[in-house]
């Protein structure tokens, strides 16, 4: 049976407060993807109700929003545990698409094969019907499994070896950055999960981030979820200082609040 095809509105007068964070075509000169970092947390910093669980926070009009946020990039990005959990589309459908060139690449972060797909996983069922494109998986391993590497190669998708150190049994994002570079990828958002977004805010990743774009939805998980709070980081016995967001914006869309801000020049400072 065929997807029902959603059509998601984000009406163009609530468009205009995301310009300023938006990728544009300067940035598409520079030789490394402008970065988004997005999520929707809930009031305790929470993003899942438990590890591994799928937990809607973004209320419909923040929902809208990160559709048109897929659409303005050119990929999206997220960590195995979250591929793993939440069997996501990591398509658009916003009314805006006219045609599947232009979805974002779904990009999965899944260094020792955790993210065992098939012909059944949603992103791959919605490349198929052409509501999406096919994912690149990035790996460590020289042989994925060949049924994987020729269910993705059918719909235009493939695993892009990344060699190399690995940080916390994760990429170096120098390494993720550039193979997305080497893909023609221009922008890129990041969508989670708790470890992908913890590692970006450290010191020394946060200046690879543009942008950030955080949904607050107006309610606590309790604890025992996904949190976001990055670890805080010493340097002879003192504590580096905590990222922080400057150019911001809060902006309420439904009953959720839309905050956007830059990190990335504050870790010069
Ligand atoms: N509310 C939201 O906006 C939102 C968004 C995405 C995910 N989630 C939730 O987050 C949970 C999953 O989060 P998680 O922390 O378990 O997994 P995750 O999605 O952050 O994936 C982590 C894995 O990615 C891999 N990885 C590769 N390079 C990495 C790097 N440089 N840094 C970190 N990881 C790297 C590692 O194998 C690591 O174990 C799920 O419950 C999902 O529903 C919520
Ligand atoms: N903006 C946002 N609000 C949420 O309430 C939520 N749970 C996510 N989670 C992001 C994560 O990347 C999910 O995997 C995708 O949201 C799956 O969504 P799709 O199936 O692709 O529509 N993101």
């Amino acid at each position: 049976m065929g997807t029902v095809r959603e059509t998601i509105d984000f009406p163009q007068d609530q468009r205009a407060f995301l310009q300023p964070y938006l990728p544009t075509e300067q940035n598409s000169s520079s030789p490394r993807p402008f970065v988004t970092l997005t999520y929707a947390a809930s009031l305790d910093s929470q993003i899942a109700s438990a590890p591994g669980a799928r937990t809607a926070l973004s209320g419909p009009e923040s929902k809208a929003m990160t559709h048109y946020l897929r659409f303005k990039h050119d990929a999206i990005l997220i960590g195995v545990g979250t591929a793993v959990a939440d069997d996501p589309a990591l398509n658009c459908r916003l009314g805006d698409i006219q045609s599947v060139d232009e979805q974002p690449r779904p990009i999965i972060l899944d260094p020792s094969g955790r993210w065992k797909f098939s012909a059944d996983s949603h992103v791959i069922r919605l490349a198929k019907e052409g509501l999406g494109k096919a994912p690149f998986v990035l790996t460590r391993a020289t042989q994925p499994p060949a049924e994987m590497v020729a269910l993705l190669s059918e719909i235009g998708g493939k695993f892009i070896k990344i060699s190399g150190t690995v940080l916390e049994r994760g990429f170096t994002w120098e390494k993720v950055f550039n193979a997305l570079e080497h893909e023609g990828i221009k922008s890129v958002m990041i969508e989670g999960g708790g470890r992908v977004i913890n590692s970006l805010l450290k010191p020394e990743n946060k200046a690879l981030v543009d942008c950030v774009i955080v949904t607050i939805a107006p309610t606590w998980l309790g604890t025992g979820g996904v949190v976001v709070s990055p670890d805080r980081q010493f340097h002879n016995g003192q504590v580096l200082p905590a990222p922080r967001l400057r150019d911001t914006i809060w902006h309420p869309l439904g009953e959720d609040v839309v905050l956007c801000g830059r990190l990335a020049s504050q870790s010069k400072s």
